[in-house]
């Protein structure tokens, strides 16, 4: 039998890169083609004096972003992040999307040529040429295929095995079969599409859409209200995501776990909607509130609410966008959390009435 010809490396360990760890390290061990050790690269700090990456490799447990769930013994933790992608032919990338740029510049030209990648990262980019998915940008830097996974996926809540689904967007039909062996089990379902970047605005829009459920909650107002918020924020999603790249996403991703499923999961029972309302009842600052109750996790709808604006705002289309425009006024400008409902009466019939994109 030949020798296995793959290897895994996963960039990130935070409570999904955790929980993605426990996935693939059981899978690559029943797979043939790959090597059984997965890289597992930790972004290194001290755990009551300890290391992280210690404590994962004696322990088998990311006792800081996922305590309570046992990591394969095959999931090697490791400090250095050149040294973790160094031999991968598949590349994993976890981390929250402010991280990104710099990790990209520390791996450039340390990776095989060969290798190709997968982002289960939640956010956008802005740069001169507009808004930018997390794939094109890892695309951009390191010059390999990129495919997307996203979809209604509470970390913990996999952790715990409980049944869910998700999406990966691959262009490349084998390339997809490979990156499922990867991630499916019986627990979470794994289901392919063609459209990588479909899958990754949805996954990164809903974020801003889940601080508006927040904001909702924290006033005290019921479930109508929220699906309310729900339904509009998931028009706006699809709205601007068709505005920036209609071309060449697929109107039938909104309806994969990426989408609606997943606006529906975080809108409920994700970090983001947690801390939105605590900004209501509290008044603190998103920033505080997130060192003060995540423990080191980190929120993504926060900043998505001021990319998404900055980008609206510079090509003149926030009347197509209320709520996400009057997420972004209530998180930045001090506007009050029951402003959320200003405008929100506009006509989604009209959605080829929004400008095309300056790009
Ligand atoms: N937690 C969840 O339920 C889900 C998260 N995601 C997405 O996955 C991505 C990663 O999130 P999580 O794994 O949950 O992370 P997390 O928010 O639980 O943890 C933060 C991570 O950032 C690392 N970090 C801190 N400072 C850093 C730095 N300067 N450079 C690099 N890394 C640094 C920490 O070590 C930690 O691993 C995000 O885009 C998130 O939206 C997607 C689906 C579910
Ligand atoms: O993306 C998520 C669920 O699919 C997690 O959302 P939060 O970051 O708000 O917890």
């Amino acid at each position: 039998m030949s020798p296995p010809s793959k290897r895994v490396c996963i960039l990130g360990s935070g409570n999904w890169g955790s929980t993605a760890a426990r996935i693939v390290g059981a899978n690559v061990a029943k797979l043939a083609d790959f090597d059984d050790t997965v890289n597992f690269w930790v972004h290194e700090e001290l755990v009551d004096g300890r290391k992280l990456t210690d404590i994962i490799n004696a322990e088998h447990e990311n006792v800081k972003y996922l305590p309570g769930h046992k990591l394969p013994d095959n999931v090697i933790a490791m400090p250095d992040a050149t040294e973790a992608v160094k031999d991968a032919t598949h590349i994993i990338i976890v981390i929250p999307h402010q991280f990104l740029q710099h990790l990209l510049e520390t791996v450039h030209g340390k990776i095989l040529p060969s290798a190709r990648a997968i982002s289960l990262i939640k956010g956008i980019g802005i740069s001169d040429q507009g808004m930018t998915t997390m794939t094109q940008i890892i695309h951009r830097a390191l010059a390999i295929p990129v495919s997307s996974l996203s979809g209604a996926n509470i970390a913990n809540e996999i952790a715990e095995e409980k049944y869910c689904e998700t999406t990966i967007g691959c262009q490349d039909p084998d390339e997809a079969i490979v990156w499922r062996s990867l991630f499916n089990t019986p627990y979470f379902q794994v289901n392919c599409v063609a459209d990588v970047i479909g899958v990754e605005f949805c996954g990164a829009l809903k974020n801003v859409v889940a601080v508006g459920a927040g904001f909702i909650d924290g006033l005290g107002l019921g479930n109508n209200t929220k699906a309310a918020i729900i339904r509009i924020g998931f028009l706006e999603m699809r709205r601007l995501a068709m505005h920036i790249a209609g071309a060449s996403i697929q109107e039938s991703t909104f309806m994969e776990s990426c989408g609606l499923a997943d606006v529906i999961t975080t809108c409920y029972g994700g970090r983001n909607r947690r801390l939105a309302e605590y900004f209501v009842r509290t008044g603190k600052p998103m920033p505080q509130l997130e060192r003060e109750l995540l423990n080191g996790q980190k929120l993504q709808g926060y900043l998505t609410a001021g990319e998404v604006y900055s980008y609206i705002d510079s090509c003149g289309i926030t009347d197509h966008f209320p709520l996400l425009t009057n997420i972004y006024q209530i998180c930045y400008e001090n506007m009050p959390p029951h402003t959320i409902f200003a405008g929100l009466n506009v006509d989604f019939s009209r959605d080829t009435q929004v400008p095309s994109p300056a790009l």
